[in-house]
C-alpha cells in the first residue's frame, strides 16, 4: 500500500470527526499498563510487540480478520472501571492534539461490560460492570477530557450486527444517558449479517425514531449497496457509516446526494479492511469529493490502523486531490451533520466559519 511521502502538517485548522470507535482508539501503552495492574498476561511484553498484535498493516483477506484484532486486547479494558474511564479521557486528549474541536466517539457498551450482558464477552469472568455502568464511566472520562483539553466530545452507542438481542438495551441506554452526552445509536460489526433478518435491530431503531434519538448505520462498507438502502429505508439512518458501495447503485446514490445524506468516510480504514481498492486514486472517497457530496473524513480505528486523522488527511491530499477548500467544505458539512442540538450545531458551524475566515452564510454544502 502506498504511504504518503511528506511529513508536513496538512490542514492545520480546527476539524470535526464523526466516525471513530473508542475501542479502536486505545493507546497501546494503556493496554499494557492496565494488563500489568490487573495481572493479565498478554502475548506481548512491550509496546512494539503489542502493536504488532493489534495493527493491520496491509489489507486483510477477510473483514473478520480485522474484527479479530479486538480480541487481542478488549479483555484487558472490559470490566475495569478505571480503565474504561481512562480510555475515554485519553481519547479526548489524543483528539485535541490532532486539532479536533468536536468529536462523536462510538462503542458498544456491552463489549466493555462483564455483568448484565449475555453472553459475557471476551471470555471474562462475571464481574460488576454493567453496560449502563460502562456508559456512565465513558461519559465521565469524556466530560473530564472536555474540561481539560478544551474540545467537545459526544458519544454514539453501537448495536452489533451479530447481537440483535442487545439492540433494545442499546436504545434504552441512549435514552437514559441523553443528558450525559450520548447523542445517537449506531449499528456496527460484520455487515454480512443483514438486519431485516434480525428484527432486534429494526425494533431498536424504531424506538430511536420514536424517542428522537439520532441514527447512523455502518452500511455499504464490506456489504452491498442494498445494505445502505436498508439502512436508509428500514432503519431510518440519518447518516451512513462508510457507504462506499452506495456507488454501485447509481439510482440510490443520486437519491442520497439529493437528500444531502451524510457519509462518514474513512480513507485508510477503507483500504486496510479491504472494503476498497488498495489504490487510493481509485478510492470511492474521490467520487464523493468530485460530486461535492456531504461527507466527513475519519480515522475509524486508529489503534488498529496505526493511523492518525492527520494521516487520513495527508492521504486524501497526496492521492485523492484534496485541496484546502475541500477540507474546509467537508468540515463545515460535518459540523452541520453532527448530532448536536440545533443551537450547539450552529455555534460549532460558526466557530469553523471564523477559523476558516469565511463569511457566515457562504454556500458550502
Ligand atoms: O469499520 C468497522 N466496521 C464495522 N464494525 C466496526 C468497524 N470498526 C469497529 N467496528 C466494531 C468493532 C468494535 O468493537 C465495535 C464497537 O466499537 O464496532
Amino acid at each position: 500500500m502506498a504511504q504518503p511521502a511528506s511529513t508536513e502538517t496538512i490542514f492545520n485548522k480546527p476539524k470535526i470527526e464523526l466516525h471513530v470507535h473508542l475501542d479502536g482508539a486505545i493507546r497501546v501503552k494503556t493496554i499494557l499498563d492496565v494488563a500489568r495492574r490487573r495481572g493479565i498476561v498478554l502475548k506481548a511484553e512491550n509496546e512494539d510487540q503489542m502493536k504488532h498484535l493489534c495493527v493491520v498493516h496491509k489489507p486483510v483477506k477477510e473483514f473478520t480478520e480485522f474484527l479479530d484484532k479486538f480480541e487481542e486486547y478488549m479483555h484487558v479494558i472490559a470490566g475495569d472501571r478505571e480503565a474504561i474511564k481512562r480510555i475515554a479521557y485519553e481519547f479526548v486528549e489524543d483528539k485535541s492534539k490532532e486539532g479536533v474541536i468536536y468529536v462523536e466517539v462510538r462503542y458498544s457498551p456491552h463489549f466493555l461490560a462483564n455483568t448484565d450482558v449475555e453472553p459475557i464477552p471476551w471470555n471474562q469472568k462475571e464481574g460488576d460492570v454493567s453496560p449502563s455502568d460502562v456508559v456512565h464511566l465513558v461519559n465521565q472520562g469524556l466530560a473530564e477530557g472536555e474540561r481539560d483539553f478544551n474540545i467537545k466530545a459526544r458519544s454514539i452507542l453501537c448495536c452489533m450486527r451479530h447481537m440483535p438481542n442487545w439492540s433494545m438495551e442499546v436504545v434504552e441506554l441512549c435514552k437514559k444517558y441523553k443528558d450525559e452526552g450520548v447523542v445517537a445509536i449506531d449499528l456496527a460489526g460484520d455487515e454480512s449479517i443483514n438486519c431485516e433478518a434480525q428484527p432486534g435491530h429494526r425494533l431498536a431503531y424504531e424506538e430511536a425514531v420514536k424517542c428522537g434519538i439520532h441514527r447512523t448505520v455502518h452500511a455499504g462498507e464490506g456489504g452491498p449497496s442494498s445494505a445502505v438502502k436498508e439502512a436508509v429505508e428500514v432503519l431510518k439512518a440519518e447518516r451512513i457509516g462508510h457507504g462506499y458501495n452506495t456507488l454501485d447503485d447509481r439510482v440510490l446514490y443520486k437519491q442520497l446526494l439529493e437528500q444531502n445524506m451524510h457519509f462518514e468516510l474513512c480513507p485508510i480504514s477503507s483500504v486496510l479492511t479491504a472494503a476498497c481498492d488498495p489504490d487510493y486514486t481509485k478510492n470511492p472517497v474521490v467520487t464523493f469529493k468530485n460530486d461535492k457530496a456531504n461527507y466527513s473524513l475519519n480515522t475509524d480505528d486508529p489503534l488498529i490502523f496505526d493511523s492518525t486523522l492527520q494521516l487520513d488527511y495527508r492521504t486524501a491530499q497526496e492521492y485523492m486531490g484534496f485541496t484546502e477548500e475541500e477540507f474546509e467544505r467537508l468540515n463545515i458539512n460535518s459540523a452541520k451533520s453532527s448530532f448536536l442540538p440545533e443551537k450547539e450545531k450552529k455555534e460549532l458551524v460558526n466557530k469553523l466559519y471564523e477559523a476558516y475566515s469565511m463569511v457566515e452564510n457562504s454556500e458550502t454544502a
